[in-house]
């Protein structure tokens, strides 16, 4: 089984515009609102591409409960643990000449609850992949996804962690079997500004020296780079489209990689996969459907 994790989901209020005037009254010409978070979009397009996987994570007030209720709407299996106070938080997405998101805070989690999803995170079993993505509220300890790989170190649990800095940083040497930073976010972990591929392989190799398995390094619509396992050098550029909402598509591309990877282990047709899943989230309004997949991989 496929667990996601999302300690901090969101409900993604996507509005369009033809253009955002800063400082001014903006009027939306659409507006839509969709379950949030990294762990649950990833769960979301795993099971569009007919891989079940299971949403954890933490769900507060009204948000929390419309965040489970549209999950489980989009076909999502949920077993979220309920905070007694605060809201889950509401992630503005604007969606017009350029892409620009407020992302809200989200509640605090006490220490009884991160209880209850370490004692869910024991319950895995051998083989099952569990996937940790999206960043953590404020007074959560920055080194939590450390602390759930050392946890799952000897289990035989497969981890894919996408975060950015150090909740990223720290994972490595607890080898995930797969990490996935855009372009900007591995320049920021060695505060260097990347624009080469021989650069981006460069430092996508350093965070493999430091242990991560598999580095996928998302381009945006440049596609992908992978160092696979064994050090082999994959590139793989965006297929032809228009991009019409790119929330979400890193989250597709770490879903459409699982689900390569899943039916034969070939990474490269895993990377493709994953490309094209990320490229069809982005050329819709929202996460692709196992169809959009299809039609954007015959266009490849
Ligand atoms: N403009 C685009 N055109 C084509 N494909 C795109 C575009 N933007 C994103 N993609 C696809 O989605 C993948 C992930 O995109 P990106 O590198 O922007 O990830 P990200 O920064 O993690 O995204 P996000 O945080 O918005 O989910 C890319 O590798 C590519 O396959
Ligand atoms: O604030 P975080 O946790 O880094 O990112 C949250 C978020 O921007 O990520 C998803 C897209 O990747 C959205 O659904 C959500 O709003």
């Amino acid at each position: 089984m496929i667990y996601t994790v999302t300690f901090n989901p969101s409900l993604d209020y996507v509005v369009t515009m033809d253009k955002l005037n800063l400082g001014n009254i903006n009027r939306a010409e659409t507006e839509t609102i969709y379950p949030g978070g990294k762990g649950i979009n990833v769960a979301l397009v795993l099971g569009n591409l007919g891989i079940p996987a299971k949403m954890l994570g933490f769900i507060a007030g009204f948000t929390g409960q419309e965040i489970e209720h549209l999950s489980r709407l989009y076909g999502g299996n949920c077993d979220f643990i309920k905070l007694d106070t605060g809201y889950s938080r509401i992630n503005t997405k604007i969606s017009a000449d350029t892409e620009t998101a407020v992302n809200g805070q989200g509640p605090s989690i006490p220490s009884e609850k991160l209880q209850r999803l370490m004692q869910q995170i024991d319950e895995l079993h051998a083989g099952d992949i569990l996937v940790l993505a999206g960043s953590i509220p404020a007074d959560i300890p920055d080194d939590m996804y450390e602390q759930i790989l050392q946890r799952l170190e000897t289990r035989s649990i497969r981890t894919v962690v996408d975060a950015t800095g150090e909740l990223l940083r720290n994972v490595l040497k607890y080898k995930p079997f797969l990490i996935k930073p855009n372009q900007d976010e591995l320049g920021e972990i060695f505060q260097v500004t990347l624009t080469t591929d021989e650069e981006i392989i460069y430092y996508a190799q350093r965070l493999q020296t430091e242990g991560a398995k598999n580095v996928l390094v998302s381009l945006g619509s440049k596609g992908a780079l992978l160092i696979g396992e064994n050090g082999t050098i994959y590139r793989q550029a965006s297929p032809p489209g228009r991009l019409v909402n790119s929330v979400g598509a890193g989250d597709s591309m770490v879903a459409g990689f699982i689900a390569g990877y899943l039916h034969n282990g070939n990474v490269e047709e895993a990377l493709r996969l994953g490309v094209c899943t990320g490229s069809a989230s982005a050329f819709k309004n929202w996460l692709a459907t196992k169809h959009d997949v299809s039609q954007v991989l015959l266009t490849l």
